[in-house]
Parts: structure tokens; C-alpha cells; sequence
């Protein structure tokens, strides 16, 4: 090697520095996944070679066997993990090394508390990747060279993960990576053959790529010679039959996949023979990662071809509603050259992508016959599958069915019932499912709307998440029954109600007929019509929007957003049998400003603003001092 040139040194963006910090400071009880991961990265490192040199093989420089090495000084206190892959050139490094790209980094950072197992936790769903080197060692140097690149365009990156990196121009005979940790004074059992051995037979031993470590040797003239061994299998895990590989060894796979050290929930594993051939490997991981809500997020899965190593994150094999789900797809059937866009283009892709759909939707209906680990997929990504039945409107029967919903069976927070759960416990003569959407759970388990159906033990729907309404729209049937927002349109509740009962509120609307009519005049500009209700028992009136209407919520979202949204009347309904409404009823020089105070308060009620909230207060303290 000679001597270094154009050395430059830089600070590390902020996010960077605050992620040092904190995996050194929260991960340390998790510290031998550093090996993991930079085994990992070399492995890509190496796949990415491979894909390159399919058109150009003399980015090889005849060194076509990739392999990952690691070695080790006890004495110095080094280890070593080299790899003979793509490389990097300085503009790679400087980026790859010295920033993190990930849009809302900035905003994860903030939600870090400062408390070790919070934290720890926090950044599991950030992934750790070439920085965990810092966990170990006190100093990191990288030394690289991209592939194809002059021999004099190498680069030595050095750190010691404390706010600044150098960097400068090096002679390097070889292509590929070498990254040499100086191992912290705590940390220095990792300069071990034994210990190296045994992680990398843990967390790497099915990465397809060979990793060797080095063996010395003295013959009787205490002549010594180097072997090289290959410590790991070696082989990709999805090409072996399911029999024959354990539940540890798919979650060793799992976590080189997606960049996590937290144990996968559920995966499935199938192999496609016939007009199509595949194999895929698909996996739910355990918790959100932190970009799942962001447009650019990483999502899909890890694609190749005949075994080669195509391109990270290919999003056209799953469903956008399924982009939690990690994984692997090989198929045989595409060409080595497929690019981003043929694949956007291809008919086998397409059918792939269905076929994969549904074993992703099926892998979750098996987990769903274990509630405990289905409650916790659904608390991590049950706002996402709600996506779905907009998405894919021939699958959405089968999405419905994976949905969870809070109900007035439980009255709790928690979205724990199927659409099943709640047929299954349907009345006699209930021929449809209810449900109510409101802002938040509390407004919607207290909305006045309710009070009928608690009356007559009828379970309703507590939606409050913000895609609801949104999913509502979408999933207007399910199981031949259809659904029904409470607060929207005429109440029928079918067979559920007898005839006295309809009799009875018959005579009871009118009675009511002048106070009605009263109403409609006095507050025309407001309400689009008045009528006499039976949905309620304990509030005076409440407002519905027509069947068809866009909902509340959805109007408060897209207000919010800073869209325009149609101006509508509410329909006021009053309950005949209420005091408040009787002594309505009964007012003369007042009428106008109790009748306001009701429309009102059946506004608030339902979570809404008012225009003029002074002008309610005047009215309702004028009310109060009579
Ligand atoms: N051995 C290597 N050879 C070539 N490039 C590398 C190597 N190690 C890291 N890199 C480059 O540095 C980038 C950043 O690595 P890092 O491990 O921090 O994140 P990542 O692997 O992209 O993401 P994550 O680990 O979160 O999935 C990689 O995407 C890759 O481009």
C-alpha cells in the first residue's frame, strides 16, 4: 500500500452522530449483532458484484469466487470482515458512510427519550447496519475499491464514531471491502477463532455467500501455512426443503433479509412448480419499522433469479398494503437483465405478485388462529391491512376477515373482534353489521348514536382510526351482510324491531309533527331537515348526514390536508320521548335560541366544530339565567 492522498476530514450528519450515540449507549447488551450485520453487508456487497459482472465480467478481475473472510489479532485486539465484492469509490463511501438517507430520520431521531430500553426498542425498528461496528471498537477503518475502478482509486475511510470521519485516496491491489475494527478494551473476546466461529454459525450460516476464516498451521520443520475454511453453509436457505430446515435457521435467514434483530412472527416458505416457477420466502417481522407510513419508505422484497442476486426492495411482487411483509422471491422464469421497469411491465410478474398476495394473506390467517401473536401483528401493522380492501378489491372478503375492530361487546380500546366475532354473536332477526367512525375511540363508544343499539343489546362497530372512514367506503358488504354507519342515513333496524314498537314511535312522530315543523323553520339556514328519531334514549337530538354523504371524519381529514370539501347540511333528528325536547316543545319567546342550543350540542356531541362557538355559549348562558 502506499501513502494515503487527498485526506479530507468530515463531520458525520447529525442523525448519524445521534444514532452513534445511541446504539452505543442502548445496544449493548445486543452488541455481537455488529458481526451480523457487516457479514451481512458484505454478503450484499458480493451479490451486487455478481449482478454487475452478468454484463461485464471483467469487473471480477479474475477473482470470481466471492467470499466473505473475517479474521482476527487477539494480540492487537482487530478483527477483520472482507469481502471481494462491488466496492465503493469515494463519493460511495462519503455518502454510504458519513449520512443516512432514510427520509424522517430526522423526525425518528426526536422521538428518542434517552432511556436505554425504550431506545433499544426504538432503534430495532430503525435497523443498525454499518454503524453497530462502533458497539465493539473504538476505531473503525474501511479500506475499498470499486470494482472496475484503477487500482490507485481506492479509499480508507477511518473513524472513531465521535462526530468526524477522514477520508483519503489509496493504492488497493484488490476490489471490494475491508473493514478493520479496533476492539474496545470491554470488547476484545470478539478476537476470538472460537467466538467468531460460533456468530457467524449463528447469524450467517445462510447468506449463499461462503465466509472463511483462517486456519494456521505448523508442520514438524515449524513451517506455517494458512488454510482458509468456510465456516457457514453457505447455501441460500430457500433452495433447501422445508423439512429440513429449523425454526432457528429461518429466523438467522430472517434477520440478514431485513436488516432486524428481532425475531420474525410468522413466516412461510413455498416452492411454485409449473407454467410459473418460484420459490418465495416471505416473513411478518414483529414490529413496524419506523418509514412504514412514509412514501419512500423501503418496502417489497429481495429479488433474484436462478439464485443470482437481482435488486433489494422490489415492490411489484406485494400489494402496497402488504409492504410490512420481508422477504425473498427467486424465480425462474424471468430474464437475468430484468430491470425495475420490465418488471413493471411483465405478465408474470403479475401473476406472481397475485399468487404471493394470497400466500401473504394466508400466512396471516394462520396466524390469526393464534390471537396472542395475532394481536401483536395487528398492533404493529393493522392500519396498513386496512388499506387493503380499497386496494384490491378482489381479495378484500379475505382482508375483511383478518380485520380487528373494538366493539361495543367489549367497550374496550383494544381491536381485538373479527367481522366473524361479531356475526357469530348477531341477533336474532339482525341482518346487518353496524358500525360507528368518530375521531377518537372515547367519542365513538359515547356517541349518542349508540344509545338504541345498547338499548336493544345490538353489538355496533367502534371505528376511530383515521383510514376508516376510508376503509368503510370500500368494504360496503362482507359475508352477504351489508354495513351500516349508524350516524348515516334512516335507522332500520329490520326484524330486530316489532310492530307495536314501530307503532308506537309512528304516533309518537306525530305528536310530534308541529314542533318538527317548527324546527325546520327556525333553523332552515342550518339543517337540510328535522325529524323525529328512535336511534336515541339519553340525549335530546343528535345530527346524520344523508346515506351517501362523505362522513365527519373524512371531512375533517381532508380539511385538515387543505382540501376542499363540499359544504352539507346535517339532518337533525330529535328523541320525542326526551324533557329537554318536550320543554321545546313548550317554549314560545325562547323557541329559537333553545332550539339553536340543540342543534348545537348535537354537533358537539358528534365531534364536530362550531362556526360560532361564542354565539352557542351566549345562547346556552341566556338559557341558564332563566
Ligand atoms: N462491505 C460493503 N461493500 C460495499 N458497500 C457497502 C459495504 N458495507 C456497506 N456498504 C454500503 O453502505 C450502505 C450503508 O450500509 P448500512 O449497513 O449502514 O445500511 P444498509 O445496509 O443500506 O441498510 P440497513 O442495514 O438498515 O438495511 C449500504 O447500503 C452499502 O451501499
Amino acid at each position: 500500500m502506499t501513502t494515503a492522498t487527498d485526506e479530507q476530514t468530515l463531520g458525520f450528519q447529525t442523525e448519524v452522530k445521534q444514532l452513534l450515540n445511541l446504539m452505543i449507549h442502548s445496544l449493548y447488551s445486543n452488541r455481537e449483532i455488529f458481526l451480523r450485520e457487516l457479514v451481512s453487508n458484505a454478503a450484499d456487497a458480493c451479490d451486487k458484484l455478481r449482478y454487475a459482472a452478468l454484463n461485464n465480467d471483467a469487473l471480477y478481475e479474475n477473482d470470481a469466487e466471492l467470499r466473505v473472510e473475517i479474521e482476527h489479532d487477539a494480540e492487537a485486539g482487530t478483527v477483520t470482515i472482507r469481502d471481494n465484492g462491488i466496492g465503493m469509490n469515494r463519493d460511495d463511501v462519503i455518502s454510504n458512510l458519513g449520512t443516512i438517507a432514510r427520509s424522517g430520520t430526522a423526525e425518528f431521531m426526536q422521538q428518542l427519550s434517552g432511556e436505554q430500553q425504550k431506545d433499544a426498542k426504538l432503534i430495532g425498528q430503525f435497523g443498525v447496519g454499518f454503524y453497530s461496528a462502533f458497539i465493539v471498537a473504538d476505531e473503525v477503518t474501511v479500506r475499498t475499491r470499486k470494482a472496475g475502478d484503477e487500482l490507485g482509486e481506492g479509499v480508507e475511510w477511518q473513524s472513531r464514531g465521535e462526530g468526524e470521519f477522514t477520508i483519503s485516496t489509496i493504492e488497493r491491489d484488490r476490489h471490494g471491502t475491508e473493514i478493520v475494527l479496533s476492539l474496545k478494551s470491554d470488547a476484545t473476546e470478539f478476537a476470538d477463532d472460537q467466538r467468531l466461529k460460533s456468530l457467524v454459525r449463528k447469524y450467517s450460516d445462510h447468506i449463499d455467500i461462503p465466509v472463511r476464516m483462517p486456519t494456521t498451521q505448523e508442520d514438524e520443520s515449524g513451517e506455517t501455512t494458512v488454510s482458509w475454511e468456510t465456516v457457514n453453509e453457505a447455501q441460500a436457505l430457500w433452495v433447501k426443503p422445508k423439512s429440513e430446515i429449523s425454526d432457528d435457521e429461518y429466523k438467522g435467514f430472517y434477520k440478514h433479509v431485513a436488516h432486524d434483530f428481532t425475531d420474525p412472527l410468522t413466516w412461510s416458505h413455498n416452492k411454485v412448480e409449473g407454467k410459473l416457477e418460484y420459490t418465495s420466502l416471505l416473513y411478518v417481522p414483529s414490529r413496524a419499522p419506523f418509514d412504514l407510513y412514509q412514501r419512500d419508505g423501503a418496502r417489497g422484497l429481495k429479488l433474484y433469479v436462478q439464485r443470482v442476486f437481482i435488486m433489494d426492495d422490489a415492490e411489484q411482487f406485494l400489494p402496497l398494503y402488504l409492504r410490512f411483509v420481508k422477504g425473498v422471491v427467486d424465480s425462474n422464469d424471468l430474464s437475468l437483465n430484468v430491470s425495475r421497469e420490465i418488471l413493471q411491465q411483465d405478465p408474470k410478474v403479475e401473476s406472481i405478485k397475485s399468487a404471493l398476495t394470497k400466500r401473504g394473506l394466508d400466512m396471516l390467517k394462520k396466524l390469526a388462529k393464534d390471537p396472542e401473536s395475532y394481536q401483536s401483528f395487528w398492533t404493529q401493522f393493522g392500519e396498513v391491512l386496512k388499506e387493503g380492501p380499497g386496494e384490491d378489491y378482489a381479495n378484500r372478503e379475505k382482508i375483511a376477515s383478518l380485520l380487528r375492530f373494538s366493539s361495543t361487546h367489549t367497550d374496550a380500546a383494544t381491536q381485538d373482534q373479527s367481522l366473524d366475532d361479531y356475526i357469530a354473536r348477531m341477533k336474532e332477526g339482525q341482518q346487518k353489521i353496524y358500525y360507528v367512525i368518530a375521531d377518537g375511540f372515547n367519542a365513538a363508544k359515547n356517541s349518542p348514536h349508540l344509545e338504541i343499539f345498547r338499548k336493544k343489546g345490538l353489538e355496533v362497530l367502534l371505528l376511530s382510526d383515521r383510514i376508516d372512514e376510508w376503509l368503510m367506503n370500500h368494504l360496503t358488504e362482507y359475508d352477504g351482510k351489508q354495513m351500516v354507519d349508524v350516524a348515516k342515513g334512516d335507522l332500520d333496524l329490520g326484524d330486530v324491531e316489532d310492530e307495536a314498537e314501530k307503532q308506537a314511535q309512528q304516533e309518537s312522530a306525530k305528536e310530534k309533527e308541529g314542533l318538527v315543523g317548527r324546527l325546520k323553520t327556525t333553523l332552515e339556514s342550518r339543517v337540510q331537515d328535522v325529524r323525529v328519531t328512535h336511534r336515541l334514549t339519553d340525549s335530546p337530538a343528535c345530527v346524520v348526514l344523508p346515506e351517501h354523504e362523505m362522513g365527519y371524519q373524512m371531512r375533517r381529514l381532508m380539511e385538515a390536508a387543505g382540501q376542499p370539501v363540499p359544504d352539507v347540511k346535517p339532518i337533525l333528528e330529535i328523541n320525542p320521548d326526551h324533557p329537554l325536547i318536550n320543554r321545546l316543545d313548550r317554549e314560545q319567546d325562547g323557541f329559537d335560541g333553545f332550539a339553536e342550543v340543540i342543534l348545537d350540542q348535537a354537533i358537539i356531541a358528534e365531534g364536530g366544530h362550531l362556526d360560532d362557538p361564542a354565539a352557542y355559549v351566549k345562547r346556552l348562558n341566556t338559557l341558564l339565567a332563566n
